[in-house]
């Protein structure tokens, strides 16, 4: 059976849900946590990871129902296209293939008849072999210096990927110091020039296509301040580039062996596992970058070989769809319990929200439904201190995935226990909320009767407010690259579900080119 493209509201399987959802709107997570093995069957674990998804307005009929249409619009032929390097990115005429870049088989993934697997192997020993050089101190700089320093030059997925995996696996980090120049503004490439040495610096630059403005900008702005102390005889001892456009990297003035390559079927935001992670491997040293590949590629099975009802992106793409499209919940909020994990929320923003953001159908018809979801997040326990209030007693539905880890990195039990502790705690208070009669009771010695009903209302929590819980046993390079990985494979499940292209990003379009137009006309 083929890709249907048709309207995912136009299913049987969506009819079913609508009638459903009138029976079952109202229901109480609170009554439905009381169901015999409500944990277990909405439990699921794959090798470090268990996914609690119990809290939540759904019943086994729901969730049948969302498997019905997954089945519907024939999700597994197209996973099944992705992997295979069909051009699933047919807007822009592409394969997409990220799942290739992380594959450890020999089987061949074949682009236009040839293998690509050959390229991808020989581009993880260049950037074994050039880590290894430089984070050993064997590379030098143009007056003899060991590196101290990588900058990554680059914006979007060339920024934020990188940056949220080094930010993220600092506790993995080498001796090396990473910063990260993404804006056009020029206060932050100066800021973080002022930290640098020119004859100990690296500087990564990381674009696909080599034209977008902030990247060109800021390492134009880089190589001449570099200028000042060096010649250009030395740019090839501190530059070098991740891209497709090699014309435009060799006009820039890099030496071509500084060259890694960049492919038009890996997009932007999902390129953190192509050579676009050197800075990655720069920082943690190759062993975790394969490491962090490894887990990734774990998740590509599991995503790809296990029955829907058992999958975990599979899984947390339908009951986001039930909030989004039945509920109409407008955002999700992600929320890691790790500090480490503090740039996650704004990666997967690009990820999530630059592929779903579409309100056109594969048809190239207006959709009249809801699409994308907003994400938003940030880490606990500081956010509770912050935005959680309108989450637990606003007036706005807000499903959010809870992030944590069994164990803590560094040991501080008394640390992790509070940390835990607030992460259940939250998903508590969220789900069953506090009663009329609990907050009575609570206040009973506190005051008189007046004062009490006085301030009742304020203290009452409706709760019913879902949660996810996504736990890992520990922070490491291999359950990152899962987690990440996971994430990747719902918003795909969810494009497809839609009826609409994930993988371009024509909307970044309009608001660039006025901009350069701006600039001619100044
Ligand atoms: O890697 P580059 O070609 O410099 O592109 C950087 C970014 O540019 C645009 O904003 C795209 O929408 C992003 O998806 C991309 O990651």
């Amino acid at each position: 059976m083929a890709i249907t493209n048709i309207n995912p509201t136009k299913t049987a399987a969506w009819q079913k849900l609508s009638n459903h959802f009138n029976l079952v709107k109202d229901i109480n997570i609170k009554n439905l946590s009381r169901e015999e093995n409500r944990k277990d069957n909405f439990s699921l674990e794959f090798d470090d990871l268990h996914v609690d998804f119990s809290k939540n307005r759904i019943t086994n009929e729901t969730v049948k129902l969302l498997v019905e249409l997954a089945n519907e619009v024939n999700l597994k032929e197209a996973i099944k296209n992705q992997y295979s390097g069909k051009q699933i990115n047919v807007t822009e005429g592409r394969a997409v293939l990220h799942t290739a870049l992380r594959s450890s088989t020999e089987e061949p993934v074949l682009i236009d008849g040839k293998n690509i697997k050959p390229q991808i192997q020989s581009a993880l020993r260049k950037i074994r072999s050039f880590s290894n050089k430089v984070i050993s101190g064997k590379w030098k700089g143009y007056t003899g210096k060991a590196i101290t320093d990588i900058v990554n030059i680059g914006i979007g997925g060339s920024d934020l990927g990188p940056d949220m995996i080094v930010e993220s696996l600092q506790f993995y980090k080498n001796q090396l110091n990473s910063h990260f120049v993404s804006n056009v503004d020029g206060d932050h490439v100066s800021e973080i020039i002022k930290r640098l040495n020119p004859e100990t610096t690296l500087f990564v630059i990381v674009s696909k296509t080599f034209t977008t403005q902030e990247t060109i900008t800021n390492a134009e702005t880089i190589k001449n301040w570099f200028l000042k102390s060096a010649t250009i005889f030395d740019i090839p001892k501190h530059f070098v580039a991740v891209s497709t456009n090699l014309e435009a990297v060799d006009n820039f003035g890099i030496d071509k062996n500084n060259v890694f390559p960049m492919w038009n079927w890996v997009g932007g935001r999902f390129s953190l596992w192509s050579a676009v992670g050197l800075s990655i491997s720069l920082s943690v040293g190759f062993d975790h970058y394969k490491a962090l590949l490894e887990g990734a590629e774990e998740m590509d099975n599991h995503y790809k070989n296990t029955d829907f009802d058992k999958n975990i992106p599979v899984i947390l793409a339908l009951i986001s769809i039930w909030y989004n499209n039945f509920y109409l919940a407008e955002t999700e909020a992600v929320l890691p319990y790790s500090q480490y994990l503090k740039k996650l929320p704004d990666y997967l923003q690009q990820a999530v929200m630059e592929s779903n953001g579409k309100g056109v159908d594969r048809n190239g018809d207006k959709v009249d439904y809801q699409t994308g979801t907003i994400v938003w997040g940030s880490t606990g326990t500081n956010m509770q201190h912050a935005f959680m209030q309108l989450v637990h007693q606003g007036t706005k539905l807000i499903p959010a995935d809870f992030i944590g880890y069994k164990e803590s990195l560094y040991g501080l039990t008394d640390h992790h226990k509070k940390l835990m502790a607030n992460f259940y705690g939250q998903m508590e208070a969220l789900a069953f909320g506090k009663t009329k009669e609990e907050v009575h009771l609570e206040l009973k010695f506190s005051g008189n009767e007046d004062k009490i009903n006085q301030l009742l209302p304020f203290k009452v929590f409706d709760g019913n407010r879902p949660s996810n819980a996504i736990v890992f046993d520990k922070l490491t390079p291999r359950s990152l690259g899962k987690l990440v990985a996971l994430y990747e494979h719902k918003i795909y499940t969810q494009g497809i579900l839609w009826n609409i292209y994930s993988y371009d990003q024509f909307g970044v379009e309009l608001g660039k080119e006025l901009a350069n137009k701006l600039l001619k006309n100044q």
